[in-house]
């Protein structure tokens, strides 16, 4: 069950991100997995031949679904979370979402067998459809810079491919990242010190605008991975280009909620809403590769000072490869982990027990304050992570994983075609009583894999959970690039913070969540007193 309450403004549905699969963006074509439409079955053997058809597949007809949306109808005006649990409710663990207007169908599950078995046979190049506007943008707007230079985002088969396999080592290789850990504790640091600031001088209440600077240590760190820059978006006197950038990637979000995935007519029409975001992608663009144009100048100058950073690694690959990973980074790298951040402070600031057992090894970790974060001194941080795993898992900012099957596969006892879409509903999962007993419960002792210390001991279902039950960063090889990168941001910033503060949460009703792209919180009240 769920145990916080979430709102939304818009009515979303997750079709509407999912099943845009024929459309054509100008001259190109989505290279999606067209050829795997209409395609017979290519399986013949027993299971596939006695499971229940496809036709059979519990769900609404499509009018009965347009009904279900109209003003209204069962379904108006719900946000994402509650259209799919009353859809769960309805139909059972697993249903069909009819497509609309000549679209492809979804299937929804919450069957962790369905899980493992569609990303089992995903195979090397998995299909995840999201950010058309920006395959737009890169192929069709603005081919003379990007070039055949494909995005992770939006790319999908061959094209992916070519591109992840190029980044992974340099994004998902542990100790590639963590050689960023003494400029991201230094930002962790600023952060920390600028709390004084936030708070109600009386009160010391942080409040919804705690979100926002949130949001630009999000920033100020992921642009120091992605552009090697220091912003200064955490000083009154930020970079005027720094600021420029914060503000066009706000409105970035804006439009690609709007035009990525609430339905809209911009494939087949041009509006001046969509061209206006195709002016905030190129001023984004603009002021990326001038950021990394200096960059550029400051490494011929400062040759052979010893490791090569983040960017360095990806200039070696193509320059184009750089600008694009870079703005997929500042794209997909800032409202996730200052939502994720927020979610995990107001977890611990409502489990005061816990808290007290974190800062116990926040102490032992950083027995001086003012020492810097090390890789050896933040190596042994079992119970700091299990808790942002916990708070991962009670509100996962992303509720579900989506992918187009790429092989005919048998779901729940049904035959699902392959290049039908399949959305796994992670959130409701992880919060099931089967899956994790006392689900609503904050227990991060549940990840122990081994006793921390006397009082904290070892959790003996941490070694025998079904590892689909709780996906918070996806799974297999399109699992999330910034992975690495968000947990290294979180686990600094909440060292640093909970090393000072001691935070609790005041307010009666729960932490809200909007969706939209992500679940985004909001109606924060948390107080924050110097730690003992
Ligand atoms: C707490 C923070 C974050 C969460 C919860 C999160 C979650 C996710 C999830 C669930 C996916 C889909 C994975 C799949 O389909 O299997 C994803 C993909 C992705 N994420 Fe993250 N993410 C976070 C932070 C970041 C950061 C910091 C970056 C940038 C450095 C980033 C960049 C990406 C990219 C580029 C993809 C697409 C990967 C691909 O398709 O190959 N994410 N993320």
């Amino acid at each position: 069950m769920w145990k916080f309450a979430i709102h939304s403004q818009q009515p979303f549905c997750w079709q509407q991100l999912c099943n845009r699969r024929h459309l054509y963006v100008g001259n190109v074509q989505q290279q999606t997995h067209l050829e795997l439409l209409d395609a017979a079955p290519t399986r013949s053997d027993d299971e596939w031949l006695q499971a229940k058809p496809y036709e059979k597949v519990p769900g609404p007809g499509t009018w009965q679904v347009l009904s279900y949306f109209l003003p209204g109808g069962k379904q108006y005006n719900t946000n994402l979370i509650q259209m799919n649990r009353r859809m769960r409710e309805w139909y059972g663990d697993i249903y069909r979402f009819p497509g609309l207007m000549g679209k492809q169908d979804v299937i929804f599950t919450y069957n962790p067998n369905d899980f493992e078995l569609t990303y089992r046979n995903e195979g090397v190049w998995p299909i995840r459809i999201g950010l058309e506007s920006f395959t737009y943008y890169r192929k069709v707007h603005r081919p003379e810079v990007f070039g055949s230079i494909g995005g992770l985002v939006s790319e999908q088969g061959k094209d992916w491919a070519h591109i992840r396999n190029k980044v992974n080592p340099v994004q998902m290789r542990v100790q590639n990242v963590r050689q960023n850990l003494p400029q991201i504790d230094q930002i962790s640091r600023e952060f920390v010190d600028k709390l004084d600031t936030l708070r109600d001088p009386v009160t010391h209440i942080l409040n919804d605008n705690f979100h926002e600077q949130l949001k630009m240590w999000a920033f100020e760190s992921i642009s120091f991975v992605a552009l090697n820059t220091r912003m200064g978006l955490l000083s009154d006197r930020p970079d005027p280009n720094a600021a420029r950038l914060a503000e066009h990637m706000t409105d970035f979000f804006n439009y690609s909620f709007k035009y990525d995935v609430q339905p809209s007519i911009w494939p087949y029409y041009k509006t001046p809403g969509f061209k206006k975001f195709l002016q905030t992608y190129d001023k984004i663009t603009e002021i990326t590769t001038a950021y990394i144009d200096e960059a550029i100048k400051r490494f011929e100058i400062e040759k052979d000072s010893g490791n090569e950073c983040v960017l360095q690694q990806l200039l070696s690959l193509n320059k184009k490869v750089a600008v694009v990973m870079a703005m997929y980074m500042l794209m997909a790298g800032i409202d996730t982990t200052s939502s994720a951040f927020v979610t995990i402070l107001y977890h611990l600031a409502r489990n005061p027990h816990k808290q007290r057992q974190l800062h116990r090894e926040r102490r032992r970790i950083l027995p001086d304050s003012d020492e810097p974060l090390t890789p050896e001194n933040t190596k042994n941080m079992p119970y700091l992570r299990a808790c942002i795993k916990e708070c991962m898992r009670i509100t996962s900012i992303t509720p579900g994983n989506f992918r187009i099957a790429t092989k005919d596969l048998v779901l729940s006892g049904y035959r699902v075609p392959r290049g039908e879409g399949v959305l796994m509903g992670v959130l409701e999962l992880s919060n099931s009583e089967k899956y994790f007993g006392q689900s609503g419960q904050f227990m991060p002792e549940r990840w122990l894999k081994a006793d921390t210390d006397p009082d904290v001991k070892a959790c003996p279902a941490a070694r025998s959970r079904n590892p689909f039950v709780y996906l918070a960063f996806g799974f297999g090889p399109r699992t999330c690039i910034g992975k690495r990168i968000a947990e290294l941001e979180m686990e600094t910033l909440l060292t640093r913070l909970l090393r000072r503060y001691q935070v609790s949460w005041l307010a009666e009703m729960p932490l809200q969540y909007e969706s939209n792209i992500i679940l985004s919180p909001h109606g924060i009240y948390v107080q924050v007193r110097a730690a003992c």
